[in-house]
């Protein structure tokens, strides 16, 4: 009999250092010939990132939805197709930070039914800062969906450690190890661990045994908490379980000044909790991968191969669509 193949959900609210996680994952596994798939799930309609994780990545990509609800149907088969195409050692599902894991992990227990696959873990990662300061408000979405995603996890990520105190690491410590104590918890700066502690760590699925609520199908009438409505919206909202959260995916005309768009980043709205895109600054000459998350921007020098194009895709709540458009509009006119 063929081995089953390992899945491994990753997940975390947007921003909280998934994909940096992911790529020390995949470096490692190189450096051991390991061949690691990945299942990368954006929001938005460009995949911003995947285009830098190696062309030796077998890697499929689900975007302008979440699988965890408004193209969740569409896992299982994209899954299967990677075990039977690549055979890899693991795959990893990264999920896009509005996820919500147990819906995930219902779907790839449920192609586990029909295709050699067996899921092994959750991890999440948390943004220390941006987690600490939605404890302190202790209410709202973003804060439920944190914790629900924590409580999932059979390993725990507490991520950039370098943005709070030595007090507050210990606060976010004990919170989550009362959210959820069987999870094996880390504490890095950048993701940096060595990716064997994760794999010693989680213990297969059972973790949210007991918490995972029953698999919905597209259509389904469950209360849920989060209730979805399970249909894409055109319009750029992702579906009632994610209310107002919504994603602008905007292809840049030309290169921009960096200085202009530094201005443009620094205005940003609050209600655009992140962004991310691939810039040419014209008077560098450059392409610069652009992060954003939670007020803290991010470029780093890139030279992708093959044909990318220059992209922002913003998600947030109620974010001013036509506003931030003929802003972008403006900066690659000008
Ligand atoms: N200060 C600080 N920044 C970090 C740390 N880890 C990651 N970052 C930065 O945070 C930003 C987001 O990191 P990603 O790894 O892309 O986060 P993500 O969870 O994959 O984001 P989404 O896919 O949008 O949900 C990037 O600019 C990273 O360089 C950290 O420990 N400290």
């Amino acid at each position: 009999m063929d081995r089953l193949v390992p899945v491994y959900v990753l997940t975390g609210f947007l921003g909280s250092g998934k994909t940096t996680l992911l790529n020390r994952i995949l470096d490692e596994a190189r450096t051991d010939g390991q061949k690691v798939a990945v299942l990368l799930n954006e929001v938005g309609d460009a995949n911003v990132e995947g285009a830098l994780l190696g062309k030796d990545v077998p890697m499929a990509e689900m975007l302008g939805g979440c699988i965890c609800c408004t193209i969740r149907a569409d896992l299982g088969m994209e899954l299967a197709k990677l075990a039977r195409d690549h055979r890899p050692d693991a795959i990893w599902i990264e999920t896009t930070g509005i996820a919500q894991p147990l819906e995930v992990m219902d779907s790839v227990t449920e192609a586990s039914l029909y295709e050699k696959l067996e899921l092994k873990g959750v991890v999440a990662v948390a943004d220390a800062r941006h987690l600490l300061d939605r404890v302190r408000v202790g209410a709202g979405k973003t804060y439920r969906l944190m914790r629900e995603q924590l409580t999932a996890a059979s390993f725990v990520i507490l991520n950039k450690a370098d943005l709070v105190g030595a007090a507050e690491l210990d606060e976010l410590k004990r919170l989550i190890g009362g959210w959820n104590p069987s999870a094996s918890l880390v504490v890095t700066v950048r993701a940096q661990l060595e990716p064997d502690l994760i794999y010693a760590g989680v213990r297969g699925a059972e973790p949210a045994a007991g918490r995972s609520r029953p698999a919905c199908s597209p259509g389904c009438a469950h209360d849920h908490e989060h209730e979805h409505e399970h249909d894409a919206d055109p319009g750029g909202q992702i579906g009632a379980g994610h209310e107002q959260v919504g994603v602008l995916t905007h292809y840049l005309s030309g290169p921009v000044d960096s200085a202009a768009f530094e201005q443009w980043v620094a205005g940003l709205p609050e209600s655009v909790y992140r962004s991310k895109g691939i810039v040419t600054f014209r008077d560098t000459g450059s392409r610069f991968l652009f992060q954003y998350a939670y007020r803290e921007s991010d470029f780093l020098k890139i030279s992708p191969q093959g044909t990318v194009h220059d992209v922002l895709v913003l998600i947030g709540e109620q974010i001013p669509r036509d506003l931030l458009v003929r802003q972008l509009e403006r900066l690659t006119d000008a």
